[in-house]
């Protein structure tokens, strides 16, 4: 069983301990100070009590002072670990998770929680609960030491800090409801400044800046409402809590004065008992904000549970190892949201080592299709198998070995050409990263650069251009080497001379023999695929070679020719 990331260590609770004993060494204090009141009181202070009394008060501050280093600093260690432990734990857990929760809302409560809710846990760790335990501590030190010198005044203190319990349990219903609110509403800003920051060169393109910054504008007004909401619902509560802690001060006055005047409190004790609960209040407050905010932070834990405790990718780590790659699509259903099929009872088999081109609308379905063999989602129905073996309880990592992708998302790392091409084989030789690309047509233009290899892609790869990244891409799938290749083939959008390019890193790419599926966006490039599904509305319309689709005079026919027509005309 995997070790729980929550767990606390040694040195957190080192720190818990050391805080007591440093809220108890700061009550201390008052006994001595007592003392030495009674004893200017009784007029019987001479130099050498006065020195003791200074040396032992200087004593407990340094026996403080070294206390409260010690004890601020492992609890820091300690707390900052247990954080540390919780953000690899994520980081791990996030791999394991599958593909089909990373909508775009769902990536920002993800961030939320694994930025700001760590950091949010981090700081309950290493100082919310370490300075609430010295106040409570500092806090029982007062009240015993009030009853020491009058027991029915400590009697007294105890029962004003009971009033803080009906209050608490009022603020905590308010953190309950704004403070949860308050942060699926930050999870939603952060999703949409995600959204807009990622997304920022298209919306200046198209004019729509304006538009988007007005989701984000409107998605922090949303938090900074509900963070008003918040303050304002709980201040009359503290503002009332405030006045009952400070009606000790009052209560004692009054209730002290009768063994004054009968002489059974003497001057010195009556002062300060009666000094005593405004400084009881004050730390009360700060034990009622603390216990707040701990409340508060706990949403922020409860959230990375939730992280923990999400629904792992299932399937067996075994590795995939078949005679053959053929790919079977058995009566296979799927559908992204509830109640809207995509793909409905498809079945195929793309022959191994074999080239099967989908072509068909936009929309109808053909990605969706490479989605499902790589395992980013689950059928809904019906079985895919890969060299006769079904993959629903292979795991996706497992799948994935077999597999190399092209697709129109290049995704770069910023880092160098080199490196973002190694990540398709970690132990490729350079000699190897540079002949796959050379088969992929991007050693020539990588040459070219004022570092080469060495030459940093930038973020996502924005240093270099569509056909470029895509060049790369080809590069990864050259070297992983893969006995499948999916490819989405989208040369459409780049310029002529790129679109050569890509055309004949395909085609390099191609003469391996390999079980391929290629999406295609135009059929000049399919005419001598194997086999052809036409797709249509999530079902397989028509399957057969070209000329075999082309005498059925249907789907693909009419594609074929309206292309055709389109091309004639272009000339
Ligand atoms: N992540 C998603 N969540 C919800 N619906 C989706 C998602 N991805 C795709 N769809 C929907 O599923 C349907 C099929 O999409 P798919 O991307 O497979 O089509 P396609 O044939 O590859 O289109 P294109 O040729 O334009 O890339 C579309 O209606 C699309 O809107």
């Amino acid at each position: 069983m995997l070790e729980n990331p929550m767990r606390k260590n040694g040195k957190f609770y080192i720190g818990m301990v050391l805080n007591v004993l440093e809220g108890m060494l700061s009550g201390f204090n008052f006994f001595l100070l007592y003392e030495v009141m009674k004893m200017l009181w009784a007029g019987k202070v001479n130099f050498s009590f006065l020195l003791y009394s200074a040396l032992s008060l200087a004593g407990i501050f340094v026996l403080r002072i070294i206390v409260y280093g010690i004890g601020y600093t492992e609890s820091q260690i300690g707390g900052a670990a247990v954080s540390n432990r919780i953000r690899l734990f994520l980081g791990n857990k996030i791999k394991k998770i599958p593909l089909s929760r990373f909508t775009q809302g769902q990536t920002g409560q993800y961030i939320n929680i694994i930025t700001s809710d760590v950091n949010n846990y981090e700081k309950i760790l290493t100082h919310t609960v370490g300075d609430l335990v010295k106040y409570i501590a500092f806090c029982l030190m007062m009240i015993v030491f009030v009853g020491y010198i009058w027991l029915p005044g400590g009697i007294i203190l105890a029962c004003v800090e009971l009033v803080l319990i009906p209050f608490l349990w009022l603020s905590f219903r308010v953190v309950k409801k704004y403070g949860t609110e308050k942060n699926k509403v930050s999870a939603e800003a952060v999703s949409s400044i995600v959204e807009y920051i990622t997304g920022i060169q298209t919306f200046r393109a198209y004019g729509v800046g304006g538009t988007k910054n007005k989701t984000v504008t409107s998605d922090l007004k949303k938090f900074s409402d509900v963070s008003y909401d918040y303050e304002k619902h709980g201040i009359p509560t503290n503002a009332i809590q405030c006045v009952f802690l400070w009606l000790g001060l009052p209560i004692m006055v009054i209730a002290a004065s009768g063994p004054l005047l009968s002489g059974k409190l003497d001057p010195v004790s009556y002062l300060l008992i009666c000094m005593l609960p405004m400084l009881l209040a004050k730390l009360s407050d700060s034990i009622s904000r603390g216990l707040m905010s701990y409340k508060n932070l706990k949403i922020s834990r409860d959230k990375i549970i939730d992280i923990i405790n999400e629904p792992e990718e299932q399937g067996s780590m075994e590795p995939l190892q078949t005679a053959t790659h053929e790919i079977t699509f058995d009566r296979v259903d799927f559908s992204y949201v509830a109640e809207e099929p995509v793909l409905q009872h498809i079945s195929f088999t793309v022959s191994d080592q074999k080239l099967t081109a989908i072509v068909g609308d936009s929309g109808s379905g053909k990605s969706t299709i490479l989605n499902l063999i790589s395992k980013y989602y689950e059928p809904t129905g019906g079985t895919i198998s890969i060299g006769g073996k079904a993959i629903n309880h292979v795991a996706a990592e497992r799948v994935l070995e077999q597999i190399s992708m092209v697709d129109q998302d290049v995704f770069l790392f910023d880092d160098t050409i080199r490196e973002n091409i190694r990540h398709a084989r970690p132990d490729a030789t350079n000699a190897e990263i540079e002949a796959a690309c050379k088969e992929a047509n991007c050693d020539g233009f990588i040459r070219k650069m004022e570092k080469g290899y060495d030459t940093p892609t930038g973020e996502n790869g924005n240093l270099l251009s569509g056909g470029e990244r895509q060049r790369l891409s080809i590069a990864r799938a050259i070297l992983k080497n893969s006995p499948i290749l999916l490819l989405d083939e989208a040369t459409a959008s780049l310029d002529i001379e790129n679109e050569l390019a890509v055309k004949e890193a395909i085609s390099n790419l191609l003469k391996a023999k390999k079980t391929v599926v290629m999406i295609a966006h135009t059929l000049s490039i399919v005419k001598n695929a194997d086999q052809i599904l036409v797709v249509s509305g999530g079902r397989i319309a028509e399957a057969g070679t070209h000329y075999e689709l082309l005498s059925q005079n249907g789907k693909y026919a009419a594609m074929w020719k309206a292309e055709q027509k389109l091309s004639v005309s272009r000339l």
